[in-house]
């Protein structure tokens, strides 16, 4: 159950009511008042703000609650999360203040234009002379934000901002959201194309399938800057991370498992892709409209038809709730809320959920617990948080320091062992598969894994000073 703290800012009149009221028609309501605060005493009438943790569900029971009691006027809610986003995420710091005129002609006219010069004669100087080093761009369409759909660009630029604010603050790496207000491929490639010059690396996010493929495949070509699709990749890397680890819990292995990956979308082909590479045999990709099935003809899906086309893949037909039977591993991309405990239950003995979709997963957590081995979803509020952010951070971080032109299949392997290898064998078990995204290992060895492989794969044009 996912809790938040709500303020409510309440003008209570002394004669009608007392405090302990509504203290106590909050907590039947189901909300505990964790803290109070008086903004204006008075003798007759005072204003309070009164902190009250609650379900999200519980929260809109808590407010009229409040409302309907006598002597009480409702003037505010709100919501700590919403506090957190006022005004926006992220900022932009200078790296030197300017004090004088001194400072002046050297930052900016006229002792810029040397530097300026310089980049004109030597393009590569734009690496150790400008921000490009050190700054990813987070560009969205607005079309496939978390489990929101298209949602648009406004919207879907505080998730932006929140990528944003974990590159910073795990990798150091400085991102700046770019939210397109176009859906046309064409366009957007144009874009991206347009902007790069001031980038060191892209993270596309969000973006709907299928037209991401086109898009990251056409810029990762055309640039010379490592494109990255996080929904894809990350997802995936952090996919195949959990479950080299989870397989060891349950005692099997990569090449005997039977997976269904449920949403083959961004995410779900790309988990796909990288399970094949991965070692694994017998895989169900399921779709709204049931499996995709080996030998099956999906003229106007080319990634299906690639799927469709590999061995690995079953041949048999059926709805998720048919193919899941018998499954050792079930992966959820696809939407909240699609599976019960009976769906569970018909999987085979030791069985493995990772049930993703943000912000509701495939299956509710206190619904699947008590009958899985090992459950992992995307959000923080449960153990086993299989979440791209122990990708993306780590992964930028190392293309950057070794300057990659690309993320090949081989990084994104290294990539996912890395992530696997942070939970020794004396830490692993069921309700610790995967670190937290709070240690420090993880963007260390993620970091080390990318500059290794891009280095021997040919991708890396230097080589940092700790590798040399
Ligand atoms: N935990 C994590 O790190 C991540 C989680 N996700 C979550 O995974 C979900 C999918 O994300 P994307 O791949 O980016 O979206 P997408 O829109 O590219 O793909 C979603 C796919 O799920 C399919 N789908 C929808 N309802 C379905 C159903 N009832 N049964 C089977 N398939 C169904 C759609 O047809 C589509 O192919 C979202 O909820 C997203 O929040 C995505 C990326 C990372
Ligand atoms: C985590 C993430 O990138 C998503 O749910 O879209
Ligand atoms: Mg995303």
């Amino acid at each position: 159950m996912a809790y938040n703290s709500i303020i409510l800012r309440v003008e209570m009149n002394h004669a009608l009511i007392h405090f302990g009221e509504v203290a106590s028609a909050i907590g039947k309501a189901g909300g505990d008042v964790t803290s109070i605060d008086v903004i204006r005493p008075g003798q007759d009438v005072s204003v309070r703000d009164l902190t009250v943790h609650v379900t999200e569900e519980g929260e809109a029971g808590v407010v009229e609650a409040v409302r309907a009691l006598p002597g009480i006027q409702l003037v505010n809610v709100s919501d700590r999360t919403f506090l957190a986003h006022l005004g926006g995420k992220i900022s932009i710091q200078p790296n030197l203040a300017i004090r004088n005129r001194d400072d002046l002609s050297r930052v900016y006219t006229p002792g810029v234009a040397r530097v300026s010069s310089a980049i004109h004669d030597s393009p590569d100087k734009a690496y150790s002379l400008t921000i490009k080093r050190n700054t990813v761009a987070v560009v969205t369409d607005g079309t496939a934000v978390l489990g929101l759909g298209d949602i648009g660009p406004y919207a879907a630029a505080p998730v932006m901002e929140g990528k944003a604010m974990l590159f910073k603050q795990l990798a150091g790496v400085d991102a700046f959201p770019i939210c397109l207000d176009t859906k046309d491929t064409e366009e957007i490639l144009r874009t991206v194309k347009a902007i790069a010059p001031i980038f060191g690396g892209i993270n596309l996010e969000d973006i709907s399938s299928p037209r991401c493929f086109e898009i990251e495949t056409r810029l990762a070509d055309e640039l010379d800057i490592p494109v990255f699709h996080d929904d894809q990749h990350g997802t995936a890397i952090v996919v195949v991370a959990g479950l080299l680890n989870a397989l060891k819990v349950v005692g099997k292995r990569m090449d005997q498992v039977r997976v269904v990956v449920n949403g083959i979308g961004a995410a779900g082909v790309s988990i796909c892709k990288m399970l094949l590479a991965a070692g694994v045999k017998r895989l169900v990709p399921v779709d709204r409209e049931g499996a995709i099935v080996r030998g099956g003809r999906y003229p106007h899906h080319p990634m299906w038809q690639w799927l469709a086309d590999q061995p690995q893949v079953e041949a048999e037909t059926g709805l998720l709730k048919e193919v899941i039977r018998g499954a050792d591993v079930f992966v959820g991309v696809s939407r909240g809320g699609l599976l019960s405990a009976d769906d569970v239950l018909a999987m085979a003995p030791d069985r493995i959920v990772f049930a993703m979709a943000n912000p509701r997963p495939e299956i509710d957590p206190e619904e699947a617990l008590p009958h899985v081995k090992v459950f992992a979803t995307g959000r923080s509020d449960y153990p086993n948080q299989i979440n791209n952010v122990l990708v993306f951070p780590g992964l930028f971080r190392g293309a950057l320091d070794c300057r990659a032109r690309r993320i090949n299949e081989p990084i994104k392997l290294a990539a996912a062992r890395a992530i696997a290898s942070v939970v020794s064998g004396s830490e692993l078990n069921a309700q610790y598969i995967i670190p937290s995204i709070f240690n420090e290992q993880v963007v260390a060895k993620v970091r080390h894994a990318v500059i290794e492989t891009a280095i021997l794969t040919g991708v890396a044009r230097r080589t940092p000073p700790d590798f040399r």
